[in-house]
């Protein structure tokens, strides 16, 4: 469609002798900046005839600012992100007149002879051929290289612009990119402008129709062709009002028509199923047109208030949670709860305890009890390298990077729509990879790499760390906002050791176990007692592995295992941890008799306070002044002088 090499020095001279006889052939330039420089040498503008682009002086540009604020408010974050990706151009933002408002971007070598500060004025008429003044005239994304500029022939830079569009079709401003005139991919601005036109028109469209309830519907086999979602406004009663001019092509037919039309007579559905099930379920829907799947997200009005009706649970059949923590002291299990319903709410939920104490377990039970209508979803950030991790969260387009898959990935966010998304070991994410999560968890929108365009995501979130992630962030590993949306509640997972009754925690899991197997048999009370008198470091996975090792060991067809069917590791470990003396009497000797440091007393400290508070961890928290998640983790944490001692008998 364009012409992107440089034109050589005859051309453009040829071009120039061509135009001043009043004709320029589109052989040797592009009809439109042929046209441009007609236009120009018919008002007087010649080579070298207006050595400086004029200049608003800084009161004009204020009041210019000032009569472009909504453009610009709804133009620079998405301006801002793209420049972001981009360190080989800056970006500008014009007026409907072409005066610069705004400038984006590492500073750039190649600008050094060109001025485009805010408050340049660019239209053609007082500039002559160049991007911005051109597009506003074409009404279409235009390039103008080197020296195509009529007035500038000597200037080392290429700029491409596309004009911005109200919803009625009249301009709002306009985006530029200015780069090297020697860029070996110059139409690559061009895929940038149109992607900033269709997502700027999604901006608009949001902002205007917010008092409106705002159906965003996306095809689903289409994602990874970069398809934009369209977006359709409706009135209370469901009868469409307006749609995006992708909406507008893919959606509403001739026979369907716009103003009026229902809602059912597009997708389907009565208004009444949508509306109710963006009440139950906040977010997203699977809809279908002509046999098209799609996913949409249906908005309501910005002054709506959702009057959530929650799922009614029968009575007396255990919920997936209550059948983990029943045994947990009460003041956790009092939290977990809360977690249902902040997830329920689309809050994020944080899972805190040591390795093996069930916290993916524990994130499967709330994706059950939350009744969502999409998949349990998990990722592992520690297990994935660095490079990967992001491809893996936020999905890829075809041909993002090398050795990409074919065709693009959708990302966990994507695969979980609808479900439920667990960041496991959220601690060891890198920190960059954070700034953009957070992003995403904020804004419900993620951008697959090598893509631009947002896609709606709609999952709850859960979270989980062996790390204390409060500490991690005193130690500047972890960022504070991250863990703030993540941390609005909290489920700090006891160890296994703390389980209020442990021999019944103990011979709950056998039985799971022998079912898993088809085996029946049963444990003597002396090997339970031992079993439960074990401290478990490793938690419900180190009692799993020693049931399990148990089990399959045992003689064929015995029904009943007592001590001596114990492997011999495992009678061991549990004869020596029996000669230890009983854990918080070690732990709470005397001075004399102990080896004393900063973090002993520290320990004895809290301990000591938590028992004159009656194990009431808040109030201890308090107390003590410290959070009490911390409290909790450094209590169930050896004291700094013996982490020798539980290692020798694990
Ligand atoms: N409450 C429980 N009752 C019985 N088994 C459990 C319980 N919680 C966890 N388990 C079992 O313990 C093992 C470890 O659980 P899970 O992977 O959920 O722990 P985790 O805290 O996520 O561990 P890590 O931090 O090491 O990944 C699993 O095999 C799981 O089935």
């Amino acid at each position: 469609m364009f012409r992107t090499v440089l034109r050589t020095p005859e051309v453009i001279r040829q071009a120039y002798l061509q135009a001043e006889r009043g004709h320029v052939s589109t052989d040797l330039l592009d009809a439109s900046i042929g046209q441009s420089w007609l236009r120009c040498l018919e008002s007087g503008l010649r080579v070298g005839s207006e050595p400086e682009l004029p200049q608003m002086a800084s009161g004009e540009l204020r009041h210019e600012l000032g009569r472009n604020q909504r453009f610009l408010k709804l133009s620079s974050p998405l301006a801002e992100r793209l420049s972001s990706n981009l360190n080989d151009c800056q970006v500008i933002l014009a007026s409907p007149d072409a005066t610069i408002l705004k400038r984006l971007g590492p500073h750039q070598d190649f600008m050094a002879d060109v001025t485009m500060d805010p408050g340049t004025l660019m239209p053609e008429s007082l500039a002559g051929t160049n991007a911005p003044g051109l597009c506003l005239i074409e009404r279409k994304p235009v390039l103008v290289n080197s020296c195509e500029h009529l007035l500038y022939p000597e200037v080392t830079v290429g700029c491409v612009a596309a004009p911005l569009f109200d919803l009625h079709g009249d301009v709002l401003g306009l985006i530029d990119f200015t780069f090297a005139a020697n860029h070996p991919r110059p139409d690559q601005f061009l895929d940038h402008a149109n992607w900033f036109s269709a997502a700027f028109e999604h901006q608009l469209f949001l902002d205007s129709y917010r008092d409106h309830w705002i159906l965003q519907v996306q095809a689903l086999s289409t994602w990874s062709q970069q398809e934009p979602s369209g977006l359709l406004a409706f009135n209370e009663d469901g009868s469409l009002i307006a749609a995006s001019s992708h909406a507008l092509k893919t959606f509403v037919t001739t026979e369907t028509g716009l103003v009026g039309c229902p809602v059912e007579s597009i997708f389907g559905v009565s208004w009444g199923a949508l509306v109710d099930h963006c009440r139950k379920y906040p977010g997203v829907l699977s809809l279908e047109k002509t046999g098209r799947q799609m996913i949409g997200r249906l908005s309501p009005p910005s002054n709506w208030r959702a009057v959530t009706s929650l799922p009614i649970r029968k009575p007396g059949k255990l919920s997936a949670t209550d059948a983990l923590i029943r045994s947990w002291p009460s003041e956790l299990a009092t939290e977990a709860r809360r977690a249902v319903r902040a997830l329920e709410a689309g809050m994020p939920v944080l899972l805190q305890g040591d390795t093996g104490t069930g916290k993916e377990q524990f994130a499967k039970a709330l994706h059950t009890d939350t009744e969502s209508a999409g998949p349990f979803v998990a990722i592992n950030c520690a297990a994935l390298p660095e490079g990967v991790i992001e491809g893996e969260l936020f999905g890829y387009r075809d041909g993002a990077f090398t050795g990409a898959r074919k065709g693009g990935y959708n990302g966990r966010f994507l695969q979980a729509q609808g479900g439920t998304l667990l960041l496991d070991e959220i601690g060891d994410m890198p920190l960059d990879l954070q700034a953009r999560l957070l992003r995403v968890i904020q804004e419900r929108a993620v951008t697959p790499l090598g893509g631009h365009e947002e896609l709606p995501i709609d999952c709850r979130i859960v979270a989980a760390s062996l790390h204390d992630l409060e500490e991690l962030v005193d130690q500047g590993r972890f960022r504070e906002d991250l863990y703030f949306r993540l941390a609005a509640v909290v489920v700090e997972l006891p160890a296994l050791h703390q389980q209020a009754d442990l021999p019944q925690a103990v011979d709950r899991l056998w039985h799971d176990v022998c079912a898993r197997h088809g085996s029946s048999a049963e444990l003597d009370p002396e090997l339970l007692e031992q079993l439960a008198g074990y401290h478990w470091p490793g938690n419900w996975r180190e009692l799993e592995n020693c049931l399990e090792a148990l089990l399959v060991g045992a003689q064929p067809g015995v029904e009943y295992l007592t001590t001596a069917d114990l492997p011999i590791r495992w009678r061991r470990k549990f004869q020596q941890h029996a000669l230890v003396p009983a854990r918080a009497d070690t732990r709470l000797a005397t001075p004399e008799q102990q080896p004393r440091n900063l973090k002993d007393l520290e320990w004895e400290h809290m301990q000591r306070t938590l028992q004159a508070c009656n194990g009431n961890y808040s109030a201890a928290a308090k107390t003590l002044g410290v959070s009490r998640s911390t409290l909790y983790r450094r209590l169930n944490k050896e004291p700094a002088s013996s982490p020798g001692q539980y290692k020798t008998f694990c």
